[in-house]
């Protein structure tokens, strides 16, 4: 096997048509290792932690297109594979975009899958075992995978009721890869890159993050995600003030409850100012 998981695994370093990611352990190199032996790779994670940045990443440095979907509870099969539509009094065929993306190749990332329909399972099994079809019952068609094509699909097991949990002979085909916020350091290093403050204004910011993380489960269902946490960092540098960017960036998305915003708030001034 050729060394270029080296390559892969060096550096979050980003050139213009790499999106920036830095890797919290060896996420990429299992990511290549799976798209080398067409395995489909599932990602499980809180919600702005940096999984679809991950994917986004991969796809650019394997240059792979790529093709996503944001999965919600109205998405069938159908949406995925396609359907015949009205077009000047005839009947065509359109692809979906799983569709698309298994007759062109690349990525095709289906983002919070435990939320698209019951109906769904019965186009990805085929796909994700080593068949790697796509039968299209409507056209008759039986599309095989192309090589370069790889099914990458992300959902937050804090999100999961019985009701939404994949089945296990859905997860049983996928390669899994956990996701958690990165530690203090890293953390500090991804928001001063991605909003251009200062690290030392960064750092007492990631430190409520960490703060309010651990809260979830008890006044919040959900901690603050890093997507949040380069929010307010962007609107400091923007010329908020600390205070102003954390109300409205780290608390107020995360509570409508007025008493939790109260001791968030309060928690904040201890800790940012
Ligand atoms: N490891 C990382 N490297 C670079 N940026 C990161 C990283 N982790 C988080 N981020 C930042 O956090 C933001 C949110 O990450 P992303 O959109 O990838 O989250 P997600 O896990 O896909 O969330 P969701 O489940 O809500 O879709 C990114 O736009 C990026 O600014």
């Amino acid at each position: 096997m050729k060394p270029l998981l080296h390559a892969v695994e060096s550096s979050g370093a980003a050139s213009p048509a790499i999106p920036f990611y830095a890797p919290a352990g060896n996420e990429c190199a299992l990511f290549e290792l799976a798209w080398r032996r067409r395995l489909p790779l599932l990602l499980k994670g809180p919600t702005g932690c940096g999984k679809t940045r991950f994917v986004a990443h991969m796809a650019a440095r394997l240059g792979l297109p790529l093709h996503t979907v944001a999965c919600h509870d109205d998405l069938s099969a159908a949406d995925l594979t396609g359907r015949y539509l009205l077009k000047g009094g005839d009947t065509v065929w359109t692809d979906g975009p799983l569709t698309r993306a298994v007759r062109e190749g690349g990525v095709c990332y289906l983002d919070e899958i435990v939320e698209a329909r019951k109906d769904v399972a019965v186009v990805l099994h085929p796909l994700t075992d080593d068949r790697r079809i796509l039968p299209l019952e409507r056209t008759g068609e039986e599309l095989s995978a192309p090589q370069n094509f790889m099914l990458v699909v992300s959902y937050n097991p804090g999100y999961q009721s019985l009701l939404k949990a994949l089945k296990p002979s859905t997860r049983q085909r996928f390669v899994a890869i956990e996701f958690d916020f990165l530690p203090a350091e890293q953390e500090i290093a991804v928001v001063t890159a991605e909003s251009g403050l200062p690290a030392d204004q960064v750092r007492p910011l990631v430190k409520l993050a960490a703060r309010l993380r651990a809260l979830k489960g008890q006044d919040l269902e959900e901690g603050v995600s890093t997507r949040l946490v380069v929010y307010a960092a962007g609107l400091i540098a923007a010329g908020l003030t600390p205070a102003e960017a954390v109300r409205a960036a780290m608390i107020e998305p995360l509570t409508d409850e007025p008493d939790v915003r109260a001791a968030l708030v309060e928690v904040a001034r201890a800790v940012v100012g």
